[in-house]
């Protein structure tokens, strides 16, 4: 069975989504999933695009070492000089360039003409190739490009020495059909298509970004690129773990495997959505909450009968675990550190106590504690641990009811280590809230977006939020849990303003490094 190679580029494309801004930390920690999960390729990031994903790239490409770490770049030779410096210590260095070929963006965009386009990309190709072992060209906006258009500068970047050919439906727009069609018509009329992997990148703007790829895949490619929970640009990017699960459970009609791992696939899915604030819908398939939820009554009849009557995919498949050590009150260390490990986290002692206070306390106020609430205190354990000043809360109180003026009362320590106390009021206990961390932190912050989710099931559930704020023009996401709704919208307030502090630190530190 011929393997398909699974290209991730969540920490590119899928950072591309409104609103989700990762910070090097987070990006690392997905990184790191990514490699348990078995992908085969990661896109880390465009690193001439800012500092901050050079670093990111950068420090990605020095720790990953069983999935091969990529970077994006434009047909300049100081992006693939940026490229390069981020990604010279990978195990294998690849580099991602790309050009558009459609008429409208060759016209209206680059204003090149088709000759100029061809001429870049094998001038930038055989640039690239010099340094890197492996180069990936993409033809952006392929699938509304001319087909024999196509074919000729497929040749010639492949004469240049380009290793892999992708063909994206950028906007979306294809159909199955016709994008099985253009693969085919690639390899039918590029003579050395052998020699290179071809690959498909699908966004979703129609709905369709799975079916394409899997049509690529039907029509000869040899790589599939997407993201973890489909997130990504506009609408956003093929799922991988949807294509993934496709290929498995329809082994008998396509007849391809992934290198994937795909136990490793909900906690894949649960850290993204986490880090990024993109929560998965509940009807999502493979990944969404209800993926193996029966509710109607002749389902539920089925299944406890035989439940392959209505259950295609198995949970324990993609690693959704039924919680058989139950942890809470009175369990000890030795548990506690059994199911952090056989989560697949390999921490310090010294963080595994750290945890274990964390949830100690969270036992105070809960009878059970899930698999979920345990992810949620060691993902936030292993992205917090910055080593700036920070604001610290220390205490809040909010007076609501129905016939008074929500009233919040809050004391923080600020990064110069000072102890501030304020009152505000508000038309509602959150915003009350907001109203007095706004008035005692030093920056002026604005929020522009609050999310609330309850993770877990039940009464007890712990209270996740996730924000947006702007710290004067700098756009930050945050996040907080807690098992009290106002506690996680502070805590993901503060987050949000910390993050900004320890990016304008990390900006500050690289000024320094260039003066
Ligand atoms: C389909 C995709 O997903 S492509 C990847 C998209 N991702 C991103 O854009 C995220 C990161 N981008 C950025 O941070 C910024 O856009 C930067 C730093 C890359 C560039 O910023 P700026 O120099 O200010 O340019 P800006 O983004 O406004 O415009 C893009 C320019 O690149 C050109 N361009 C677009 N694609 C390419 C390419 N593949 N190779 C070379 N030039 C390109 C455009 O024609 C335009 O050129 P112009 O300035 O001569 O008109
Ligand atoms: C950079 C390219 C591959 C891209 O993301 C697209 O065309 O969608
Ligand atoms: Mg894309």
């Amino acid at each position: 069975m011929a393997q398909i190679k699974f290209f991730d580029t969540t920490l590119r494309d899928g950072e591309q989504s409104p609103g989700v801004n990762l910070n090097q930390l987070e990006k690392l920690e997905i990184a790191k999933q990514l490699e348990r999960l078995g992908m085969d390729i990661m896109e880390a990031g465009f690193p001439a695009s800012s500092k901050g994903d050079f670093e990111s790239v950068r420090q990605i490409a020095r720790t990953i070492k069983d999935t091969s770490v990529t970077g994006l770049a434009r047909t300049f030779k100081s992006d693939i000089d940026i490229a390069w410096d981020a990604l010279k210590d990978a195990e294998e260095p690849r580099l991602h360039v790309f050009l558009a070929t459609s008429p409208i963006h060759m016209t209206r965009k680059l204003m090149k003409t088709p000759e100029e386009v061809i001429e870049t990309s094998v001038e930038m190709v055989s640039y690239a190739k010099k340094k890197f072992t492996h180069v990936e060209w993409s033809a952006e906006d392929a699938s509304r490009s001319d087909l024999d258009f196509l074919v000729t500068i497929i040749n010639k970047v492949i004469d240049a020495g380009a290793t892999v050919i992708n063909l994206p439906d950028t906007v979306g727009y294809t159909t199955p059909e016709e994008y099985g069609r253009m693969f085919r018509y690639v390899r039918e009329n590029v003579p050395n298509i052998d020699r290179v992997d071809l690959s498909a990148h699908c966004h979703d703007d129609l709905g369709m970004a799975v079916a394409n790829s899997i049509a690529a895949i039907e029509n000869g490619v040899t790589q599939v690129e997407g993201t973890i929970n489909g997130i990504g640009e506009r609408a956003g990017n093929a799922s991988l773990e949807e294509i993934a699960l496709a290929l498995k459970i329809r082994n008998d009609h396509y007849q391809h495997g992934t290198n994937l791992d795909l136990k490793e696939i909900k906690r894949t899915s649960d850290l993204v959505s986490k880090l990024t604030g993109m929560v998965v819908p509940a009807n999502k398939a493979v990944v969404g909450r209800n993926a193996f939820a029966h509710e109607s009554g002749i389902h539920q009849d089925g299944v406890l009968k035989d439940v392959t009557t209505y259950e295609i995919i198995t949970p324990e498949m993609v690693g959704v675990k039924s919680n058989n050590l139950v942890l809470g009150k009175h369990s000890g260390r030795h548990a506690f550190k059994d199911k952090v490990e056989q989560m697949g986290y390999k921490l310090s002692e010294e963080k595994i106590m750290e945890a274990f206070k964390t949830f100690k306390a969270l036992t105070d106020s809960k009878k059970e504690v899930t698999d979920d609430d345990l992810f949620t205190i060691l993902t936030d354990l292993q992205t917090d641990s910055v080593s700036i000043s920070q604001y610290k809360l220390e205490s809040f109180q909010v007076q609501y009811g129905s016939f008074n003026l929500p009233t919040a009362t809050v004391a923080l320590t600020t990064p110069d280590g000072e102890r501030v106390e304020t009152a505000r009021t508000g038309k509602g206990s959150v915003e009350a809230l907001y109203n007095t961390l706004e008035e005692l932190v030093q920056e002026e912050v604005h929020l522009t977006d609050y999310q609330l989710n309850s993770v877990g099931k039940g009464r007890d559930a712990l209270a996740e939020v996730h924000v947006m704020v702007t710290v004067q023009d700098v756009e930050m996401s945050g996040r907080g849990s807690a098992q009290d709704v106002l506690e996680a919208s502070a805590n993901a307030f503060i987050n949000a303003l910390n993050r900004v502090l320890v990016n304008q630190s990390r900006t500050d530190q690289m000024k320094e490094v260039q003066v």
